[in-house]
């Protein structure tokens, strides 16, 4: 775990050995502590240096620990003993240095970084605070401002802007453990007092107070209910206002709180999570390490709306030569212009040379002749799209993969208008695609594995969380978004207003309530579908909008707001009114308040009084109990796929884990019940009655979520 070894006589080398990320386990800890004892003891050591092997400092404490029972030396007096060493000690950070990684550097007397090497104080996004002592050094090594700014983000910063902080105290492009080991010769003899950051005063601005209150309130305004930024940002207060012992005292009081809050549970667990779908697997058998991507050099977009805008410009970013391609002459020009507008911004925010150059626009299909793979992302129409299907087949090459940007349409029927249906995925963006982080990656019945690894490993490039999911409508996402949107016009029947279900959604966490993330994506979207299923019509018999649909519940509100023009933010008018068309700022409408009353009255439908506990179990859990379904169908391989899909992509409060997660942490007994209950309440709500998985998970004893995959694999195979 820790080697030791003496080099140019007088240094001691401790070498952190436990790959991938060299974590600070509890044999790690152990082993830094029998090296340290062993270096002070040699009389010829003089100095001594802690690098990480394989060109990687530290990754920080050991995350998995964090879940059991913690044993082994604990970290905070392993990094006093190294600060108050007598012979002084040398970090030689190359990679990263994270977490307790820099913390653990920060006990060292210097700190030498390779200039490619990454530091910075992640906790936070873990659901804790630099706990062994980082949060009380590093606002009296760089200053209150930076400290803040480093540990209430969790951003990585690089070895320059650290030298800039004064955090590192040299960069090299050379080898950093022979730097750091002459480095260390040098300063063998130098006194260490002022070498102890514990010791240093903590630099504060003269307006600290001012800064504690703006930081704090911005901490507030963007956590969406995550209490770990909150607690950062009293550990650095304590930092500015208190000596260090009881600085130390209250990180060790805030961390203990942080430690054994759900929400580190479920940002430990999400971290994993967001691992684990690289590693997916399909129902055929094929998995990410047995199937291999094919290299694409060159890609095309066919399509210029906005998805087919942002995907050119994630894919010149990431440095691959596309064609894009819009039929329409007066389209293409109005792309090209926004598309350069958009890498010009991109390359401006990151210091680099817009990727102009990597586009070739055109109007003919039959420039992205000896493309790699396409990526189809005209209008969601599967008329269209198979027209488009039908010439791309004729016009590639045999062996290009042929990809369809599309919310939740039939990849098999997309397949099945091409010569190679193996080559053909889904490739679900989510707006704006250059910026989202998610991608699913549709496979269908004719898949090949091939196609799925290379749209995975493409997506990977492009800087994207890649899920692989089974082809249904709606995919995982959309298809979960349903009975979520379906309970809450439900709820707006039953006697709520849109501003309450988001009031209530909001504070869960969510960005946006479900009502102004419909006026903000457009109300005529989901309306131009349900007219295609034939769903958002008078009933043919009364001429009136019908709230049953082929024996099940339908509410007809969303359709009766598109019938007034009321499409959203886009038209001012939707659930909310607005300013202006296109404005953001959601006001409530009376309007829509009395058209409420109205069509209850028209429909004799009682208000009732109707409670956040309702709102929030109705709408998640109908969509948790989807979840359950999507597994049972093998759509997803595990409930981290569709957690990492709802973080990603439908901005599910990141602290809850995912929706998955959330019902482990509820109870799946619980969410069980509850969905009973209100299943017999409303029996023409399918999406209420709780499914099969969720049943067998509870019967088997409600087994932690890390062991549902074992569930539901007897839950298929008896299917
Ligand atoms: C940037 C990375 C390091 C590398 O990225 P990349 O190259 O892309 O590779 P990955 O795929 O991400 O990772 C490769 C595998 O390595 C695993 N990994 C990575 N980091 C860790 C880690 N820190 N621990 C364990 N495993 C790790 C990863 O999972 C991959 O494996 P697999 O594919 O999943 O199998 C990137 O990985 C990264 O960003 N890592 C995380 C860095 C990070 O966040 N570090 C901070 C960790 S938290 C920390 O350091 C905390 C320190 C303070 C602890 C103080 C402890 C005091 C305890 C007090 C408790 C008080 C309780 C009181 C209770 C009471 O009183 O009762």
């Amino acid at each position: 775990m820790a080697q030791y070894t003496r080099v140019s006589g007088s240094v001691g080398l401790i070498t952190l050995q436990s790959p991938p990320v060299n974590a600070l386990s509890a044999a790690m800890r152990q082993g830094i502590v029998d090296m340290m004892q062993r270096a002070l003891s040699e009389p010829e050591v003089k100095s001594v240096v802690i690098c990480g092997q394989n060109g990687i400092f530290c990754g920080g404490a050991d995350i998995k620990e964090f879940g059991g029972q913690m044993s082994g030396p604990p970290l905070i007096p392993m990094i006093h003993a190294i600060e108050a060493a007598s012979k002084p000690v040398v970090a030689a950070i190359e990679g990263i240095a994270l977490g307790g990684g820099l913390e653990l550097a920060l006990g060292c007397h210097y700190r030498i970084a390779h200039s490619k090497a990454r530091v910075g104080l992640p906790e936070v996004t873990l659901g804790l605070l630099p706990g062994a002592g980082g949060s009380q050094r590093l606002p009296r090594l760089i200053g209150v401002p930076a400290a803040l700014d480093l540990i209430t983000t969790g951003r990585h910063v690089t070895a320059a802007e650290a030298l800039k902080f004064g955090l590192v105290d040299q960069i090299t492009d050379h080898n950093t453990v022979n730097v750091a080991v002459k480095f260390a010769q040098r300063v063998a003899d130098q006194p260490l007092d002022a070498r102890r950051i514990s010791t240093y005063p903590c630099l504060c601005p003269s307006d600290v107070a001012v800064l504690f209150e703006e930081v704090m309130q911005r901490v507030r305004r963007t956590a969406r209910g995550a209490i770990a930024p909150i607690a950062c940002v009293q550990a650095v207060r304590a930092a500015a206002t208190l000596p260090y012992n009881q600085g130390m005292e209250r990180e060790r009081e805030l961390m203990a709180t942080l430690f054994t809050s759900g929400q580190a549970r479920a940002l430990q667990y999400f971290f994993f999570a967001q691992r684990a779908v690289g590693r997916w697997s399909m129902p055929s058998g094929a998995r990410w390490d047995t199937s291999k991507p094919r290299p694409v050099h060159k890609a095309a977009v066919i399509g210029l709306g906005t998805m087919g805008r942002g995907i050119t410009v994630a894919l010149a970013q990431a440095g691959f030569s596309v064609v894009a391609v819009e039929t329409q002459e007066k389209q293409l020009m109005e792309a090209k212009q926004a598309i350069s507008g958009m890498l010009e911004r991109g390359a401006k925010r990151r210091g680099v040379a817009p990727a102009l150059d990597k586009i070739n626009y055109g109007r003919n299909i039959q420039s992205v002749a000896d493309v790699d793979l396409v990526i189809e992302a005209v209008f969601e129409d599967m008329a269209l799209k198979k027209k488009v299907f039908q010439q791309l087949s004729a016009v590639c090459k045999p062996s290009t993969f042929l990809c369809s940007n599309t919310s939740g349409l039939d990849i098999d029927q997309l397949a099945c208008q091409t010569r190679n249906p193996e080559l053909v995925v889904g490739m679900h963006f989510f707006a704006p695609a250059h910026v989202m982080k998610l991608l699913e990656v549709v496979y269908g019945p004719k898949s090949s594995p091939l196609a799925v690894a290379t749209a995975m490993q493409l997506g990977k490039k492009i800087g994207k969380v890649s899920v692989a999911v089974g082809n249904c409508r709606g995919f995982v996402g959309n298809r979960m978004l349903k009975p979520y949107l379906e309970q809450a016009l439900f709820l707006l029947e039953e006697g709520a207003t849109p501003e309450f279900v988001d009031q209530v959604l909001e504070e869960f966490g969510f960005a946006m309530g479900v009502f102004r993330m419909s006026d903000l994506s457009g109300l005529d979207v989901g309306w131009k579908v349900r007219m295609a299923d034939g769903l958002a019509m008078p009933d043919p018999t009364t001429g009136q909008p019908t709230r049953l649909r082929q024996g099940r519940r339908y509410s007809p509100l969303g359709d009766l707001l598109c019938e007034q023009g009321r499409f959203g933010q886009k038209t001012g008018r939707g659930w909310y009114q607005y300013d202006k068309p296109g404005s953001q700022v959601a006001k409530p409408d009376p309007w829509l308040h009395s058209f409420l009353d109205e069509y209850r009255a028209r429909h004799a439908l009682v208000a009732h009084r109707i409670d956040h506990q309702e709102v929030l179990e109705r709408c998640l859990y109908s969509m948790i109990n989807e979840g359950f379904r999507i597994l049972e169908d093998g759509i997803a391989a595990g409930p981290e796929d569709i957690d990492v899909i709802y973080v990603f992509g439908y901005s599910w409060p990141r602290h809850h884990g995912g929706p998955m997660f959330y019902a482990a942490t509820v109870g799946l007994n619980k969410v069980l019940e509850r969905l009973e209950h209100y299943y017999q309440a409303h029996p023409d709500v399918p999406s209420l009655q709780p499914c099969h998985l969720l049943r067998k998970l509870v019967a088997s004893g409600r087994p932690p979520i890390q062991k549902w995959r074992e569930v539901i694999k007897k839950v298929r195979s008896q299917l």
